[in-house]
């Protein structure tokens, strides 16, 4: 399909580790129903040898090739850029988002967004105070899977009231082996599961139980535990409570244990769905159960090249394209209220960021 008539994009990636090369991959893929041309005109690394072979690795059909460079300062400024895609360790994520909006760049900002909501509002604010779009990347919400799954749940009702959610998100990481300066161990990089993967258990209890978001929806009640290791989470348990129902998400996490391909299982007062994929981040089917019908259910998939970012991707240029400063499926209001159950489950359970107070 011609591209002709869709919105575009010109994109600089700041860092070049494992997500932004699956970032940089998605963006440009081949594909017959995008909503939007991505043209990748700047990488930002550490080092110039870096950034280029990140090129030649992930992206050496582009053609021209993305200019590199080895600082990020020459992305954000750069004027065939118009939005900055932050793939960096979370605790940089405050920084290089207020240095791209102060160059005017629109941001495209990996999850967690930032460490807490105090570094949210933050970055929110001067956003707001520029005009720039900005949106944290939370990548599965964008899934048509999910946007179907949540339609079927809210709007059909197909499993009546949902009265119980359990999410999980559980690695195998073997944290032991990894060198103090991996982001999933050093407490300055933002490391620990609660912020890396609970935060998309989280997201399926939130998505399930309320068909709204941010201030409008039903703000449950929190409970938290953790499991700490040298000052990280390495698991991590977060119940939503529902005050007016009583419905209940359990929310969970773990550094030590794989979840199976079921990742997500939603009761209703009808039957009940199961969720599954490789994780609760990229989901490839799910199926629904109507009590006393077929014990087979009746499965739901959407097909899915490459790794299934370019969906988030189409949404904020269309957003852009349509003069929007912030997406509707993923409001800011909506990432401070995930930052705000963050925040509370580390109260809670104890695990702490250098520069907490
Ligand atoms: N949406 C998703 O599914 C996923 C999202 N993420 C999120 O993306 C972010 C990055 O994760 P990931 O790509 O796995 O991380 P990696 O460790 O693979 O890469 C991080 C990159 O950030 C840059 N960087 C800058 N400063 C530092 C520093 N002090 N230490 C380490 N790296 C630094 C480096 O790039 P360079 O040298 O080029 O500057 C590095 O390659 C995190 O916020 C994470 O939560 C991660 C995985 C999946
Ligand atoms: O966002 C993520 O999803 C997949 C995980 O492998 C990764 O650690 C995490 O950052």
């Amino acid at each position: 399909m011609s591209s002709e008539g869709l919105p575009s994009l010109r994109w600089g990636i700041i860092a070049t580790g494992q997500i932004s090369s699956w970032f940089a991959s998605d963006l440009t893929l081949l594909r017959p129903n995008a909503k939007a041309k991505h043209t990748i005109t700047a990488i930002g690394s550490s080092s110039r040898e870096k950034g280029e072979a990140f090129v030649a690795r992930w992206i050496p059909d582009v053609s021209p090739p993305p200019k590199v460079y080895s600082s990020y300062d020459q992305v954000f400024n750069h004027p065939d850029v118009d939005i900055i895609y932050v793939g960096t360790p979370n605790s940089f994520h405050k920084q290089n988002c207020l240095d791209a909006i102060a160059a005017g760049k629109h941001v495209l900002c990996e999850k967690a967004f930032t460490l807490n909501v105090r570094e949210a509002e933050e970055v929110f604010n001067a956003a707001r105070e520029k005009g720039v779009f900005i949106m944290e990347a939370m990548w599965t919400r964008f899934f048509p899977l999910v946007r179907k799954l949540h339609r079927l749940v809210h709007k059909d009702r197909v499993i009546g009231d949902v009265h119980r959610v359990f999410a999980d998100l559980g690695l195998d990481q073997d944290i032991s082996s990894l060198g103090p300066d991996s982001r999933l161990k050093n407490p300055a990089l933002g490391a620990g599961t609660l912020l890396d993967i609970c935060i998309y258990s989280i997201t399926w209890g939130l998505l399930t139980m309320d068909s709204r978001t941010g201030e409008s929806a039903e703000q449950p009640v929190i409970k938290a535990v953790q499991t700490l290791s040298h000052s990280i989470d390495v698991a991590s348990t977060v119940l939503l409570l529902y005050p007016s129902t009583q419905k209940q998400a359990i929310c969970t996490s773990t550094a030590m244990f794989r979840t199976p391909d079921v990742f997500c299982r939603i009761e209703g007062t009808n039957g009940h769905i199961e969720v599954q994929g490789v994780s609760a981040s990229c989901p490839t089917a799910f199926t629904i159960f109507i009590k006393g019908r077929s014990s087979e259910g009746e499965r739901h998939t959407v097909p899915k090249p490459g790794h299934g970012l370019y969906w988030e991707a189409d949404a904020v240029a269309q957003d852009i394209a349509a003069g929007r400063k912030e997406n509707a499926i993923m409001p800011w209001s909506e990432t401070l209220r995930v930052l705000g159950i963050l925040d509370e489950a580390r109260r809670q359970g104890g695990a702490r960021f250098p520069g907490d107070d």
